[in-house]
């Protein structure tokens, strides 16, 4: 694979860095002294992995008033949930005895060793002798030293091996947790209501039968979502301190109960959509989970469009509560996943804003890192435009004239708060513009439901729900 003279760079100041601080600790100043040196070149002129080997992890630095993305040169391996092993450069110095500690340790101790763990190593010759009890003794090299070899004792490797291959222990008690993870059920929760929002608006009568067959079939189809993305972003989750400690990552399940779990929701989630519903509304939660999965969540490590896409798979569920109802597309139902279009994008942006320093260190490309100012613009253009859509609304013929009223105090102060994202910025500006989506939705969908105009004509061709025939009273 090419490597761009950063990354050649990287690995070298990587490994001479590791040798340096073993061998020789004061020329460390000198490589600090041309690391900083390093970094005060011109970042703009350094490659990026990003285009090269997006798999790279990304780091953000602070140069003048931009975030940009760069390589920093590679550290230590991130140490993962499972892994608590301390491999930072300063313990692996530690832990290495010199030739005379290992000849010591190996000779018969003078004096009997009275527990099993390792011999004292009170003889050792080497100056700055630190040794302290335990599995490993250990001695602080010191820069006078003969080269060292480095020696783990039996009972250190096997564990540092036990940590590292835990056994999978499935905790049948800790299943319905485990799966309400991997369905991230909160979000599906809401996903869920906006699919119910797009039934109860649809000009059809009510079918609660059907109402609860295609919330059922939209929920399962959301939880299948959920599982496949986190079994695609496994690797990725365990670098991020929102996402690490999800059950892929920390073991709880193994990749295959994730899987099966996702097929398990979403084949009869798909069928109850197709067969008990109709086939559009299947078609629609098929294709949902296709992009989800398949496209939404490769973006993210390449586009930062990936953003666009996950805010159309966000629009599609209230356009199948719609079309659960009326078997068809109709504008009122693209209206309605207009709202969650432009919702998501205050409800991202502003969250993202706070988690750049995770999203980049997952390697994600994401508006917030390497966007910064559109991020703040998209979130509050968004959200101006959820008034539009409002307003919109009545000329649709889907609510009366009073909606775009009632809803503009929510509008004005969701705008109101993204406009002071988008001027300050900061952490709190971002917190509570995503705090806020997370009611602004739900209420917004609520006047909608409250304002919903039942007077209009059924339009010629929209079949009206297959409604279980009630029995005619005998006249
Ligand atoms: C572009 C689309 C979206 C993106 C990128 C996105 C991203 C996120 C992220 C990263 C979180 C934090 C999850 C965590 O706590 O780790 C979150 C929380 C949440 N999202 Fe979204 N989201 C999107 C669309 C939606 C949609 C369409 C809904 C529902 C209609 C939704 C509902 C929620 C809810 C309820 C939470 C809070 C749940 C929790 O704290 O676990 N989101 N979102
Ligand atoms: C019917 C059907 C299939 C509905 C699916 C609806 C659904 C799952 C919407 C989620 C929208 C979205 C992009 C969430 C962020 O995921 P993320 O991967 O960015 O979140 P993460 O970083 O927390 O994993």
């Amino acid at each position: 694979m090419y490597k761009t003279p950063c990354s050649r760079l990287s690995g070298f100041v990587g490994v001479s860095v590791k040798q340096k601080l073993v061998q020789n600790v004061p020329r460390c100043n000198q490589i600090a002294r041309s690391l900083i040196h390093l970094h005060k070149r011109d970042p703009s002129k350094w490659l990026t992995y990003q285009h090269l080997n997006f798999l790279k992890r990304q780091y953000v630095s602070k140069t003048s008033s931009e975030l940009q993305q760069r390589a920093i040169p590679k550290q230590s391996p991130v140490l993962t949930i499972v892994d608590e092993r301390d491999d930072s450069v300063e313990r692996q110095v530690e832990r290495i005895p010199t030739i005379e500690a290992v000849a010591t340790e190996a000779a018969p101790q003078p004096q009997d060793v009275t527990s099993k763990a390792q011999p004292e190593v009170s003889t050792l010759k080497s100056k700055d002798v630190a040794a302290k009890k335990g599995s490993v003794s250990r001695v602080v090299a010191t820069t006078e030293e003969t080269p060292h070899i480095h020696v783990e004792s039996n009972e250190a490797k096997q564990a540092r091996l036990d940590r590292q291959w835990k056994e999978l222990k499935v905790d049948v008690a800790d299943l319905p947790d485990v799966y309400a993870r991997l369905a991230k059920i909160k979000l599906t929760a809401l996903v869920v209501t906006t699919a119910a929002a797009g039934y109860a608006m649809a000009p059809v009568p009510f079918d609660p039968i059907m109402f609860s067959v295609s919330l059922l079939g939209t929920g399962l189809a959301s939880c299948t979502a959920n599982s496949i993305n986190q079994y695609f972003e496994m690797p990725f989750d365990s670098n991020m301190n929102r996402t690490k400690n999800r059950p892929l990552v920390r073991g709880q399940i193994s990749p295959l109960h994730a899987v099966s779990f996702a097929l398990v929701c979403g084949v009869p989630g798909v069928a109850l959509l197709t067969l008990a519903v109709n086939p559009l509304t299947g078609f629609l939660g098929a294709l949902n989970i296709f992009l989800y999965t398949c496209c939404y969540t490769p973006l993210k490590r390449l586009s930062i469009s990936n953003t666009w896409v996950g805010a159309v798979v966000g629009a599609i569920p209230p356009v199948m509560g719609w079309t659960a109802a009326t078997g068809c597309l109709e504008p009122g139902a693209l209206l309605l996943g207009g709202f969650l279009y432009s919702w998501q994008f205050p409800h991202f942006n502003a969250l993202s804003w706070n988690l750049r320093e995770d999203y980049s260190r997952g390697g994600y490309r994401m508006m917030s890192v390497t966007h910064p100012a559109m991020c703040k613009r998209v979130a509050l253009r968004h959200s101006l435009g959820l008034i539009g859509l409002s307003a919109l609304a009545p000329a649709l013929d889907v609510t009366s004239w009073t909606f775009p009223v009632i809803s503009l105090p929510i509008n004005l102060y969701i705008s109101y708060l993204a406009f002071r994202f988008y001027r300050r910025g900061d952490r709190s500006s971002a917190r509570k513009l995503f705090f806020c989506s997370l009611w602004h939705l739900p209420m917004l969908l609520l006047l909608a439901l409250t304002c919903k105009n039942y007077s209009r004509k059924q339009e010629d061709g929209a079949r009206p729900p297959a409604a279980i025939p009630l029995p005619l009273p005998a006249n």
